[in-house]
């Protein structure tokens, strides 16, 4: 197999935004879970995301385990290697979007790399190297209470020059407006000033074509959906891929119990919970309860057992900002994060073992934690739900055939869950 496109993506919810945004635009895309072993038949594909779990991991980790996913990549013809990020540029000071870029960076023997978070189908744009959540400077979005990730500053030229050893410059919009030459232009005069990184302003599409034209003149670039967007356009229309329709994945109907299960304390979440509360039921765990023993996580398969034949179920984890902060208070952030985390990815095994085999999981670190349990190896793409989450069907692994939605913390409309559903089944 010659890739056309490698990607690599620091969270497994955005792996399958990302590869749902290529699939959509004409690209075979799948998606695997870290590296895959060599025994994994993987169909013939135009594009791979290999999905990691290292957006909030110390840097050193990160950066070993993107560089092994980028060597991956090339050595399966990969020219061009997108580093996928959240699009709302999760990470903190001690984050590690820097050094990973700085490794990626002399690793592919580029000057600047392009940078821009922007996605713009899910409110994200990018101006003057500000973020915006929708009308919100990012500062001021709900990313501020992110349980693990709070994002502080909406100027993203000043949060990756405190991450990456190098300077970090700007390619503003007046200068995307102009088309991919004058970005190409712009990013040699950023390389001859000793700038290592280029925030890119996008706002609509048509930034994110002119982007993704002059990103494919290098060898590296750093994005959300959006930069892959542009990415999969420029491929096609330099006609290095064709395009391609998606293709159905699964011919037959999903029978069985289905499941929901939300580790993410995202305000989207926490309103999709409320809402689906209205019509099935949903088992609220006390984290303090699954912090202290293991009995919480017993409880709740019990709880679910009794329902799911007839019914979907959600359990979820998730607390408003107040509660969360109480919690990390007592406990310690990463504690806390990671007592949860597992819980729910054994609760997640344990209602596979009962039969559930559509599965919705809501957060990109509890998608990550429950996908590991669950040791399924890749993903192939099915139909969009909504902007950034599509059905997933399992390729490989220990369970058999499963579907399975990931949906960002953020990502998706009140009804999400009850729309998932209908579509998984
Ligand atoms: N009640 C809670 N109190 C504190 N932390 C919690 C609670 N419930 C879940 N968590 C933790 O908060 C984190 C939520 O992160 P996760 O990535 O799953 O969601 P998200 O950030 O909303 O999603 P995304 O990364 O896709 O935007 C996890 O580490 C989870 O274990
Ligand atoms: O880019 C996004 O916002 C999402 O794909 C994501 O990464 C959330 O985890």
């Amino acid at each position: 197999m010659t890739l056309s496109l490698g990607c690599i993506a620091d969270d497994y919810t955005g792996a399958s935004d990302l590869a749902n945004t290529l699939a959509k635009e004409g690209l075979r895309t799948i998606q695997t879970i870290g590296i895959p072993t060599d025994d994994l038949a993987l169909p013939e594909v135009d594009a791979i995301v290999v999905s990691l779990k290292i957006r909030s991991i110390a840097a050193p980790e990160a950066v070993e385990r993107a560089r092994a996913s980028d060597r991956w990549l090339r050595e399966r013809g990969a020219d061009h290697v997108m580093y996928k990020i959240c699009s709302t540029f999760d990470s903190t000071d001690k984050g590690n979007i820097g050094p990973v870029l700085d490794s990626l960076r002399a690793d592919a023997g580029e000057t600047t790399v392009l940078v821009t978070p922007a996605f713009p189908q899910t409110g994200r744009t990018v101006y003057q190297g500000n973020l915006f959540v929708g009308a919100a400077p990012l500062n001021e979005s709900p990313l501020k209470d992110h349980p693990l990730n709070p994002m502080h500053d909406a100027n993203l030229v000043r949060v990756l020059a405190r991450q990456s050893a190098a300077a970090v410059g700007l390619v503003n919009l007046a200068i995307v407006a102009r088309g991919a030459e004058a970005i190409v232009e712009r990013l040699a005069q950023l390389a001859s000033d000793g700038n290592g990184a280029a925030i890119t302003d996008a706002v609509f599409e048509s930034d994110l074509e002119a982007i993704g034209a002059a990103a494919l003149r290098q060898r590296l670039s750093i994005g959300a959906s959006g930069l892959g967007l542009g990415l999969a356009r420029g491929l096609i229309a330099a006609g290095t891929v064709r395009c391609h329709e998606r293709t159905a994945v699964y011919g037959k109907p999903f029978a069985g119990p289905a499941a929901i299960l939300a580790g993410s304390c995202s305000q989207a979440t926490l309103e999709q919970i409320a809402k689906a509360e209205q019509t099935m039921p949903v088992l609220r765990l006390d984290p303090e309860k699954l912090l202290n023993g293991r009995e919480e996580a017993q409880l709740a398969l019990d709880w679910a057992a009794e329902r799911m034949a007839r019914t979907p179920v959600i359990i979820a984890s998730s607390s408003n900002p107040d509660d969360v902060s109480r919690l990390q208070t007592r406990y310690g952030r990463d504690a806390v994060g990671q007592v949860i985390e597992r819980s729910l990815a054994a609760i997640a095994e344990g209602l596979v073992g009962r039969g559930v085999r559509r599965l919705i999981v809501a957060g990109g670190e509890t998608s990550g934690a429950v996908v590991d349990r669950l040791a399924i190896p890749a993903f192939s793409l099915g139909q969009e739900i909504v902007a950034g989450v599509p059905v997933l069907h399992s390729i490989g692994g220990r369970h058999g055939d499963m579907v399975l939605a990931l949906k960002s913390g953020n990502f998706g409309g009140e009804s999400f869950f009850a729309d998932a559903l209908a579509i998984m089944a």
